[in-house]
Parts: C-alpha cells; structure tokens; sequence
C-alpha cells in the first residue's frame, strides 16, 4: 500500500501535496515523490525516504504549478531503488506522470504485450511503470490530438480490459488535466474531494480522507470500482464508470491495519470499524473463559490502541498503557527486510514494568502477521514480570500472501501459515491466544455501511477476487520472500 494524491486547484498545489503527503506517510516509508505542470513543461521531485527527508525547501521551490500529483511507496514489486519511486513519466502520447497504489497479478504477461505489442520499453520491474504505459497506449490508439473526457475514458477502459490486481491510480495528462482511477473490484481506496475558493472550484483524490481533511478539502464520495474522474486543466470535472459487473471488494486489512483512525473509506470510519472489532473479539472472549481472570488490557501501540479500548470496556478489565512506542521511529511492518522489523521492534516499544508485575495481561494488536512483534513483546512483558500473557489479535490468521498491494508475498514467512491456532500460541509463547473470527471481522466493517457486501480477505481466508493464476504464488514468493530480496540487495 503506498499513498497517492492528485490535486487540481487554483494556485500553486505543491505545498498543499507535500503535506498530504506527510498525512498519507503511514502508507509508505521507503520513496516519496511530487509531479506538477508548470505551463508545458512537467516537473518532478522523487527519491528514497520519508517525504520529509526527499523534498528540501529549494526542491519544493522547483514544482509550481496549479495541478499536480503526489506519491509514498511501499514497495510490491521490483526493488526499493530510487529509479522504482514515482511518480513514472512517459513522454508520449502527450506527457504522463503516474503514481499507482496497488499490485498487479499479470504482470508478466503485461510486459511481454507491451513490449512485443505496444513497442514500448519498459526500464524498471516495477508494474507500475507497466501500468502507465498501458494506460500511454490505449490513449495513443485514440488517436486523437484533441484529446476529450471521452476519450480518456475510452482508454481507461482499455486498461481495465486488460490490466488484473488492485490498482489505484492518479495521472497528469500534460496539457489535459488530472485523470483519477480505481480498479473495477476496487481494492484500494480513492477518495474525491473539493475546496471552494474565492478564485475557483479546486479537486482532490486521494488514497484517505485524512489527506482532504488537512488540507480543507470536503470529502464528496469515494471514486467507484472501475471508475474514473477527469478533471481539466482550468477544473471541469468528469467521471464515468469505465469497467461493469465486477464485484465491488474493497480491501479489509485497511481497515484492520492499513488505514489511519481518522479516515473514512467506503463511508465505513475506519475507527468506528476497530472498536467494533474490539467489542466483537471481547464477546468471543467471553464466551470462550467467561472466568478470564484477565487484570489488564494493554494495546500494543499504535494501530491497536481503538480496538483494545473497546475490548477492554465489554470485558470490564481496565485498559493500561504497558508499552511506550518511540515516536520517531516508523511503522515496523512495512519496513523492507525482516532483520530491519526485528530490531525496531526493540528499538519501538518499552514496556512500563509496574503495568506487568505479578499481573494477568492481555496483550492486544490488530494483527499478527510474521509473528515478528508479538513474539518479541510477550518476551518483554515476561520480563517485566507479567504471571501469565495472553494475546488477542483484532484480526484472524494472516495464513496467505496478500497480491493487491501489501507485501505479504511468501506464505511460508507468516507465521499462522500452515499451523493451527495453538501452534502459533506456542511459536509466539504466549499462555493463551484468541483471534477474531473472520465473520466478526467482516460484520466489524460491515456494520458501517449496509451496501459493503463483499471484501477482499485474501490474505485470511485464501480466497483472491480476481482469482490467480497456477503457479503465480509460488513465483510471487520465489521472487519477493525476504531471503530473494536479501539476495538482490547484496549482488
Ligand atoms: O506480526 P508482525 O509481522 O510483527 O506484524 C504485525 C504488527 O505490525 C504492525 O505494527 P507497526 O509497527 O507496523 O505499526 P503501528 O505502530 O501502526 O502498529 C501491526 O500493527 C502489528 O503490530
Ligand atoms: N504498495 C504499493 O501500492 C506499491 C505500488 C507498486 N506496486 C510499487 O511497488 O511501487
Ligand atoms: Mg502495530
């Protein structure tokens, strides 16, 4: 999951990028980059790290322009080098930077066509670079100098024809305007939103509404499935639904883990959608050790924190703030190798031993994923003198890789893959463990709004929505475990 951002607005939107940027940091640690159209020249700032460490004040001085896009990446495919951030640009037809949240499924197959086919070359692994000369070609066959919203459309729907996964997308069309879409099963989240100014109309999309939010924008509507919106260079904006009939499957583990709190996705609060995840677990709780004997919640921060609040009230335990994270140090999950994960996790969290001694707790997160975590913060918490440590997980399982954009590529580095529940209890050394129950964890979300009837749960229940190919899994993780990347940064 990276975090995208286009705006077309009435001044200069540079800065107005950068800061969304910054709001939309938890969705992508390792590149950020900024696009913007100053009169017929594009022009473009990217490199590796956090978007405050890429962009100094005399790069940012280097973007005008009243349009613009913006990216934070968290790399699925290819490498994490600085040629794979984005936004990508192509010189023709017209001129296109791109930025994409998501992964591609075919995306083999994609290069071979584009290159065979289309004649275009295509100079990194990344599939977002595939993705925007797709998108280049089936906007050159429309053959057309004057390009209209129509035409656009026409093109996008091109691409869904031919691209599968979960894709989220912003384009500037050079000369044109803003093009914004989502795939047709809607995996990953694009939100619309506008500002009215004393000058003019101006637009927004944006992978959250946190980034709306900051910058005074009104959230209007999540972009549909298969969707697109064109908004032109002097702000008319367009939209039309470019793919039918897919099943609309927005992503859960947005919800569970990727997502800021303050951010509504599909109408649903992302944070409403945890504290029903806490009240839901809570039950199962109940029902499971209706003598818990639990003395105290503790929520491993940050993520967890919604979730264990509610636990903690239904199970009428007093929640405690047993560990204290380190502010200035990012998300661990999505950090790149795994040696990385684990020493920050140390570095990350302290445990406050007073909170533990001699003491019941039930540790809380939002999930378990390689184990990385909660294997290390049951060790600390036993130090710091805890009797017994449970742990609950606000989500179930994680046993199957995620294809649509969280690189969860290898089944065999999670640690729920192919062991039962008491397995994993005893691989993480935890007295007891409770997991969500995927029906829960849907209703959780569901809950918030009555027309979610599908998700994509891959990455719990096995089952992909666009389906996959034979064999595609196993070079997923041939390609992308944390040893094949290991390998590629030492040759
Ligand atoms: O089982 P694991 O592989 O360790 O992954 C799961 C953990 O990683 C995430 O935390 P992270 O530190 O990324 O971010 P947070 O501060 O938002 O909770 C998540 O919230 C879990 O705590
Ligand atoms: N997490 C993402 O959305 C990644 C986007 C794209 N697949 C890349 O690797 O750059
Ligand atoms: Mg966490």
């Amino acid at each position: 999951m990276c975090g995208i951002i286009g705006i077309v607005g009435t001044h200069g939107v540079a800065p107005a990028l950068y800061d969304a940027l910054t709001v939309l940091q938890h969705r992508g640690q390792d590149a950020a980059g900024i696009a913007t159209v100053d009169g017929a020249r594009l022009r473009l700032h990217k490199g590796n790290g956090l978007v405050r460490d890429v962009f100094r004040q005399e790069d940012m001085l280097k973007l005008p322009g009243h349009i613009g896009i913006g990216h934070c990446r968290y790399p699925t495919a290819g490498s994490d080098q600085v040629d794979e951030a984005q936004p990508f640009y192509v010189n023709s037809p017209y001129g296109i930077a791109f930025a994409h949240n998501g992964n591609l499924i075919n995306t083999q197959q994609l290069r071979r066509e584009v290159f065979e086919d289309d004649r275009r070359h295509i100079n990194t692994d990344s599939d977002s670079e595939i993705l925007l000369n797709l998108l280049a070609h089936e906007l050159q066959i429309q053959e057309r100098m004057a390009l209209t919203p129509d035409h656009i459309f026409k093109a996008v729907a091109g691409v869904h024809a031919r691209a599968r996964g979960g894709y989220a997308c912003v384009a500037l069309v050079l000369g044109f305007g803003l093009l914004a879409f989502r795939d047709p099963h809607g995996i990953r989240p694009l939100v619309l939103g506008e500002r009215v100014t004393p000058e003019g109309r101006e637009y927004a999309v944006a992978s959250e509404s946190v980034a709306l939010d900051i910058l005074g924008f009104q959230r209007l509507r999540d972009i549909a499935p298969g969707e697109a919106v064109f908004v032109t260079m002097n702000g008319q904006l367009h939209a039309r639904r470019c793919a039918e009939g897919a099943v609309h499957a927005p992503c859960i583990f947005e919800y569970v883990y990727l997502a800021r709190p303050d951010s509504m996705m599909e109408d649903v609060s992302v944070y409403k959608a945890r504290l029903r995840m806490g009240e839901k677990l809570a039950a199962k709780i109940r029902r499971l050790r209706p003598q818990h004997g639990i003395d105290a919640v503790i929520p491993i921060p940050d993520t967890a924190r919604t979730a264990a609040s509610t636990l903690a009230q239904e199970l009428g335990v007093p929640m405690r703030e047993g560990f204290v994270k380190n502010r200035y140090i990012g998300r661990t999950f999505i950090m790149p190798g795994q040696g990385e994960r684990k020493k920050s996790v140390r570095r990350k969290l302290n445990a406050i031993g007073l909170e533990f001694r001699n003491k019941t707790v039930l540790l809380v997160d939002d999930s378990i994923v390689r184990g990385t975590t909660s294997k290390q913060i049951i060790q600390m918490a036993r130090e710091a003198g805890a009797r017994q440590v449970y742990f609950a997980s606000a989500a179930p399982p994680v046993r199957f890789p995620n294809v649509y954009g969280i690189d969860m590529p290898a089944a065999s580095e999670l640690v729920a893959h192919g062991r039962s529940e008491e397995e994993v209890q005893a691989e993480i050394g935890a007295d007891w463990l409770v997991y969500q129950d995927l029906d829960d964890l849907i209703a959780a979300v569901a809950e918030g709004n009555d027309k979610l009837k599908h998700f994509d749960t891959s990455c719990f229940s096995g089952e992909y929505v666009t389906g996959v190919e034979d064999g595609y899994l196993a070079q997923l993780e041939f390609l992308r475990s944390d040893e094949a990347k290991a390998k590629r940064r030492s040759a």
